[in-house]
């Protein structure tokens, strides 16, 4: 009989339960206490809504991240945030958001904690937090939230499975801050690992999943031996391993995986389908083979009809040792479809949230145990809706169709190349030397949030909401002014998200109420579905970017979200490449591009934050994604006027692989993070001779710290050794969406003030 599990479930709550209990504790609002309880319910409801699988994952709740509780089992926490007292929750949340320095010691780091560093998980958008090594880390063992969580489960009746980031990916995932070899301290690390192993065994536990999710990137030689190593040495600890691989194939890892002594084997058959069949027939026979049949990157339903036609010789075949499961974790898609009100009846009958994803699971199981007849309505059910859609002329544009075949290289064209048109962009922008800007969003207020509920609920009409969100303009615009500034924005107050407030306005493209997905800490994003053929009816920004234009003489940048980046944050449509989708994108972003042109705004940024992200896992699939990733944003910017400065940013910053495809984008400027990274990350640009302008980031927005003068005018200095100081512009690194005015305006007067410092003959 096929076993039915799952690997991870969403923890942040249906209606976002968690998110709002750890802010309220974090504002000193909630005690301790009640945060342990709400996480206790939580834990307890999703264990419940995973009843009916034969093993269910204990261990995959978090306060915050997986990968940080992680390092804190592992006893692997940094220096700097122990000695502060306080309890075991403020030490956890000190490594998670640091902490801010006293406002006397602001600009240095006295006093304060630095928070550990966030970095993107594989190639989603959830973010952990990056485990800190040095050559003389030492391990050991603190297993009382998972050993407190299983007991939990087992209170209940659930059956667990506790669940474990391998040895190889924490190490793998981790940073050496000396630069000392990380794989050096897995001789120190896997006493800890199988101690832990051994304790479970101790408290009768049977299954254990370690995930291993790096055995779907390129290894080298010595991260192999270490799995060997790793894995041999787990042999005798008791209980059985449930090796887990996800987000991709395993390729040349395959003969690993399948030589490590372990008792079963996950792999993602969504991604990494066309591998099942050989690894099933190499599967040595004690082996359990776990397939992950359910996509948990996306919403769709899944074809069940046909899943099961390609299943059914694979279960005759492997009996008892099949083993079906979502593709990975479900944390990367919300929780319920069925509490979604807004939704039409028809695109929901499309869709299948976490919860769906279960129920779907649980059907598969039901056909292979007891055939397919017994659950005939349902197969039926599910082939009508996915014919539906396939159908829909909701789907299928043939003018979206047309336009995109019809596109032709000279459209991703500028007319001149980059220094005829430095050139006449300077007649008008008549900028300074080390020109000042930010990089679009002023603080999202909860006063700003509240009156779009207000308006989305219906309870403000859109006339005063458009006043609210102009007002809120007239300030960002106030505030630049004063403070000196040389190219403004509007501040992206009338934005929710800057990818989900372009799916709203874009045909092709549904939005949920309730479909939030953790991005880091407690805060989500609710990606936008794209399900149809793109086109755009009318103009999304160029009313609010040509009213702040209108309040100022100094140049206002628009402000849009480039097509890849679009792309690589909505759940997007499985029935066509990715490609395409990101082509029609690309012709309905150029549409807003130059119709912002004609409305008089003459420097537009066009933000890319995840072009560099969206990288494929394995190397060898880089170059195609990057040659359509550029074509399409070439299509959105290019078709402007020479006299039309094009700006775009990128939070994420190594650029040394793929400079060549970030030159080709061709945009005036190029906004990017480097504060942290003492400009060390302009080393790409440098030795490519990037010929374009850059605006290295000069402090770090995810820090209330607010950064000193001589600072950034030092890291100014530094950039102006590698790139020529008449290219450099001055900007903070990424959106101050998430900061409060009280941070925002003294650490621009701080940029300000270093720029006019970096004017100065010296
Ligand atoms: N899509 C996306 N991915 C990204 C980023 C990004 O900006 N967008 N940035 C990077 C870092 N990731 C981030 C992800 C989320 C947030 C963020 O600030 N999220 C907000 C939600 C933003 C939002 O959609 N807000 C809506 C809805 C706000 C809301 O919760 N409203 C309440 C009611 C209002 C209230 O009283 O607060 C409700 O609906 O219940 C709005 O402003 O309209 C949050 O979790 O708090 C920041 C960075 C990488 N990935
Ligand atoms: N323009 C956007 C902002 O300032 C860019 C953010 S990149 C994650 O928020
Ligand atoms: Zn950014």
């Amino acid at each position: 009989m096929t076993t039915l599990h799952n690997l991870g479930f969403p923890r942040i709550g249906a209606r976002r339960e968690l998110k709002f209990a750890l802010e309220a504790y974090w504002k000193g609002e909630a005690s301790p206490e009640t945060l342990q309880s709400l996480g206790a319910e939580l834990r307890q409801r999703h264990w419940a809504q995973q009843a009916g699988l034969d093993l269910v994952p204990v261990g995959d709740f978090s306060f915050y991240d997986q990968v940080l509780d992680t390092s804190f089992m592992l006893g692997n926490v940094p220096e700097r945030a122990r000695d502060h007292g306080g309890d075991a929750l403020d030490v956890y949340f000190r490594v998670a958001r640091g902490r801010s320095a006293p406002a006397a010691e602001a600009g240095c780091c006295a006093g304060g904690v630095a928070a550990g560093e966030m970095t993107k998980w594989f190639d989603t958008n959830y973010h952990y937090i990056v485990p800190e090594f040095h050559s003389g880390t030492r391990f050991v063992l603190d297993a009382s939230r998972l050993l407190a969580q299983l007991a939990e489960a087992r209170a209940q009746g659930v059956a667990a499975k506790p669940v474990l980031l391998g040895p190889l990916s924490y190490l793998a995932l981790g940073k050496a801050k000396d630069g000392s070899d990380r794989l050096a301290l897995l001789p120190e690390l896997l006493p800890v690992y199988a101690e832990l192993l051994r304790l479970l065994a101790a408290e009768g536990v049977d299954w254990v999943q370690v995930d291993e999710p790096v055995l779907a990137t390129d290894l080298e030689a010595p991260w192999h031996r270490g799995f060997e190593a790793a894995y041999a040495a787990f042999a005798g600890c008791g209980v059985r391993l449930l090796l887990s691989c996800y987000f991709g194939p395993l390729q040349n890892n395959a003969e690993l995986a399948l030589r490590l002594p372990v008792a079963g084997l996950h792999v993602d058959a969504v991604a990494g389908r066309d591998e099942v069949q050989a690894l099933a027939a190499r599967l040595p026979a004690d082996r359990v083979l776990s397939l992950g049949v359910i996509s948990g990157r996306n919403v769709w339903k899944t074809d069940l009809t046909a899943l099961l036609d390609w299943l059914e010789p694979l279960a005759a075949r492997l009996g008892e040792r099949l083993w079906l499961a979502p593709s990975c974790s479900l944390l990367h898609v919300p929780v319920d479809l069925s509490i979604e009100d807004g939704m039409d009846a028809e695109l929901r009958s499309w869709l299948a949230f976490a919860l769906q994803k279960l129920a779907e699971l649980r059907l598969l199981g039901r056909a292979l145990r007891e055939g397919r007849d017994a659950v005939r309505a349902e197969l039926q059910a599910n082939r009508d809706a996915l014919a539906a859609r396939r159908a829909s002329p909701r789907v299928h544009r043939p003018e979206v169709r047309a336009a995109v075949a019809a596109l032709d290289a000279d459209m991703g064209r500028r007319r001149s190349p980059y220094p005829l048109r430095a050139a006449r962009q300077a007649e008008w922008l008549k900028l300074p030397a080390y020109p000042t800007t930010t990089i679009g969003s002023f603080p999202q207020t909860a006063e700003v949030r509240r009156v779009r509920a207000e308006f989305k609920a219906g309870r403000l009409e859109e006339g005063a909401y458009r006043d609210a969100m102009r007002a809120e303009i007239v300030h960002a615009v106030q505030v630049q002014e004063a403070l000196g500034l040389d190219v403004l924005v509007h501040g992206e107050a009338e934005r929710n998200d800057m990818v989900e407030y372009f799916g709203e306005q874009l045909d092709g493209y549904a939005f949920s109420r309730f479909g939030w997905v953790q991005s880091y800490g407690s805060r989500c994003v609710k990606p936008p579905i794209l399900f149809g053929d793109i086109a755009r009816p009318r103009p999304m920004t160029v009313d609010w970017s040509a009213y702040a234009q209108s309040l100022t003489t100094r140049p206002m940048k628009g402000m849009l979200t480039g097509p890849v980046t679009i792309l690589n944050w909505s759940f997007v449509r499985d029935d066509q490449p990715r490609a395409d989708t990101c082509r029609q994108l690309a012709l309905a972003m150029r549409a807003e591009v130059l119709d912002l042109e004609r409305a008089g705004v003459r420097v537009i940024q066009i933000d890319e934050a995840a072009l560099r992200e969206g990288l494929p896992l394995r190397r060898s699939a880089w170059q195609p994604y990057l040659d359509w990733a550029v074509e399409c944003f070439r299509i959105t910017a290019n078709g402007v006027r020479d006299e039309t400065q094009v700006h775009t940013h990128m939070c994420y910053s190594e650029f040394n692989d793929i400079i060549a495809s970030i030159a080709a984008m061709d945009a005036d400027v190029i906004t990017i993070e480097t504060s942290r990274s003492d400009m060390e990350l302009l080393d790409a640009f440098e030795h490519f001779q990037y010929p374009n302008e850059i605006g290295p980031g000069v402090y770090d927005i995810h820090s209330p710290n607010i950064p000193a003068r001589e600072h950034i005018v030092a890291l100014m200095r530094k950039a102006a050794r590698r790139i020529p100081p008449q290219r450099l512009w001055v900007n903070p690194d990424c959106g101050l969406k998430t900061r409060q005015w009280s941070e925002v305006i003294p650490a621009l007067e701080q940029m300000v003030a270093a720029a006019k410092t970096l004017r100065e003959p010296a």
